[in-house]
């Protein structure tokens, strides 16, 4: 029999980090590591070399961020230090160590100006710190190791952690409607799903040199939604289930003001990373019924 083959990720509690845990659980050939403050400190380049030495990868995933897209307006240096400083540190543990690396982005690397999805070779222009911080990592690890595959998503849930959809349901268990912005549009993505197609192209780096394999890919669930459709959509599933639901009034963002702006259009193209990785993430609205349920049945907490 082959043996595993070990995937180091970075974070311990993140939606991404928990979900790929999950995953890799029910797989033969992968062994999955998690490696997370204090032992392994994005802030903390000095710990990254020993904690990844310690880890044996045979490949990286550098899932763990600075998050918060809001507060990071006012904490730039901490962002940059978290979303850039640290991956470019842990790209260059990865060549020394000889093993490909796998980097979580965003699609605030965009200013959402462009009236279609963009794609991988579409011009970056970021709104905030956030987006900068993210922007900047991507630059240092392509500039740390060729063996790098950096994947951008959007609009990140699950059952797990901080995220749109588990806002929603809990905002409806004492409101009976909520104003949710509709000048916005993405590419809902569960976390589950993100973990699925990580462990994949994982796969595919590990088993081929080729460089086609490497660079930028965009990886987002298929179909769009503004985010009034999206709560629209967990609130008929939630309802339908016996779960909390409310009524959705669309409103404009400029009704929501938020320190940190986003961008109107988030849709990112992903034929890339079909074409090349044979990996395309399902349809946003199914993997939404699977995180509803999971949490109307109380299997997550
Ligand atoms: N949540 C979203 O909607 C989106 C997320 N992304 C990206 O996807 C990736 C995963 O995001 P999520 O799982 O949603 O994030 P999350 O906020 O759920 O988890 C972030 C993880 O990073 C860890 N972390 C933060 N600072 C750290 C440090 N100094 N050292 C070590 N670990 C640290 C946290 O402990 C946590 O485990 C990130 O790279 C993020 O930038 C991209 C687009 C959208």
């Amino acid at each position: 029999m082959s043996s595993s083959k070990r995937f180091v990720v970075t974070g311990l509690a993140g939606q991404v980090v928990q979900s790929l845990i999950e995953r890799a659980a029910d797989r033969q050939d992968i062994e999955l590591i998690a490696l997370g403050r204090p032992t392994l400190d994005l802030g903390d380049p000095a710990t990254i070399e020993p904690a990844m030495r310690a880890a044996k990868p045979d490949l990286i995933v550098s899932a763990a961020a600075y998050t918060a897209v809001d507060q990071a307006e006012g904490e730039e240096a901490a962002a940059f230090a978290v979303n850039a400083e640290g991956p470019g540190e842990l790209a260059r543990v990865a060549k020394l160590l000889n093993v490909p690396i796998l980097h979580i982005s965003t699609d605030y690397v965009f200013d959402g100006s462009k009236t279609a999805p963009y794609a991988e070779t579409d011009p970056v222009a970021p709104l905030g710190v956030y987006g900068r911080s993210k922007l900047e990592g991507e630059r240092k690890v392509a500039a740390a190791t060729d063996n790098h595959a950096i994947l951008r998503t959007a609009w990140v849930y699950s059952p797990f952690g901080k995220n749109f959809l588990r806002t929603m349901l809990r905002l409806a268990e004492t409101r009976d409607g909520l104003n949710v912005v509709a000048d916005q549009i993405g590419n809902p993505t569960s976390a589950l799903d993100i973990a699925d197609a990580v462990l994949a192209v994982g796969t595919n780096l590990l088993s081929s040199s080729a460089a086609e394999m490497r660079g930028i890919f965009h990886m987002t669930g298929t179909g769009e939604a503004s985010w009034a459709e999206f709560a629209a959509e967990i609130f008929r599933l939630s309802e339908a289930k016996g779960g909390p639901s409310a009524t959705v009034t669309p409103i404009p963002a400029s009704d929501y003001p938020t320190p940190a702006e986003r961008p109107a259009n988030s849709r990112l193209d992903c034929t890339q990373l079909a074409t090349v990785h044979g990996v395309r993430l399902p349809d946003w609205r199914p993997s939404t019924e699977l995180v509803v349920d999971r949490l109307l049945n109380g299997e997550d907490s």
